[in-house]
């Protein structure tokens, strides 16, 4: 039998919670190793496991009907498709960082040069500043980058801010949180309405927490 959707899952740093995530909806009842295997097949969906910055690009080609993907990449790319929903897991912010000697530099530049992954967020952010840049297109460890003076400043994600705190960096100002998505491809979401919102109705369902084991009980 033909699986009801095609569901392109970011590998990486998203990829076990959003295992756990569908799991506690009911909508994975194993879950699945991140191997080799790049097309999974389970019940009615078929899963592709691809690089984050990809998952729209499967998404608004239709060749997956869903995608999950976090908000940092829906701004960068600004692909064609439908957000339909926030699950609220793989938190973290956009943010500009530095090196703490740099901030009154920063609070008074009208020229930087800034290292980032999100060359568009960037550009974008800082024209609406007024401030002029040179953007350095890096596509990881960003946070070398003031360290060595390749850039002024990064514009990256933090979470816990460890990264940023054992490189001696700080945040200068935040541009955006950012949480995983669910999107949808546009004709998809016309031609197969009927899977999608059953799919959907899994995702909002709230269930009821697991059942308290009789040995963490309150006594
Ligand atoms: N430190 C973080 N904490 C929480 N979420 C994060 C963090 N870093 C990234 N994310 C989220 O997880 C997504 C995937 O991040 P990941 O680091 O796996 O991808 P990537 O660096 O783009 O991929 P790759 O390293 O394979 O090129 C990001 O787009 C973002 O939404
Ligand atoms: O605030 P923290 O919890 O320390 O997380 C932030 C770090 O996580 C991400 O990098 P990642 O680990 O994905 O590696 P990368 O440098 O290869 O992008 C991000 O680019 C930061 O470097």
């Amino acid at each position: 039998m033909k699986y009801a959707l095609r569901i392109a899952l970011p590998k990486g740093r998203l990829f076990e919670e959003t295992l756990e995530f569908f799991k506690s909806k009911g909508i994975l009842e194993e879950t699945f190793e991140e191997g080799r295997r790049l097309q999974v097949r389970m019940g009615d969906y078929e899963f592709l496991l691809v690089k984050p910055f990809d998952v729209p690009v499967y998404v608004e080609n239709g060749v997956a009907d869903l995608g999950v993907v976090g908000y940092d990449v829906l701004l960068e790319r600004e692909p064609e498709v439908y957000e339909l929903y926030d699950l609220g897991i793989g938190f973290c912010r956009l943010v500009i960082a530095g090196k703490e000697e740099m901030l009154e530099q920063y609070k008074k530049a009208s020229f930087l040069r800034v290292a980032t992954k999100y060359p568009k967020i960037t550009r974008e952010f800082f024209l609406e500043k007024g401030i002029k840049t040179k953007v350095i297109y890096l596509n990881g460890s960003v946070e070398l980058a003031p360290l060595l003076n390749l850039a002024d400043v990064i514009m990256d994600l933090v979470q816990t801010g460890r990264t940023l705190k054992e490189n001696n960096l700080v945040v200068f100002e935040e541009i955006s949180p950012s949480t995983a998505r669910l999107i949808c491809n546009r004709a998809s979401y016309r031609n197969k309405k009927d899977e999608i919102f059953s799919f959907l109705s899994k995702v909002q369902e709230e269930r009821p927490k697991e059942a308290i084991q009789p040995h963490q009980r309150a006594t």
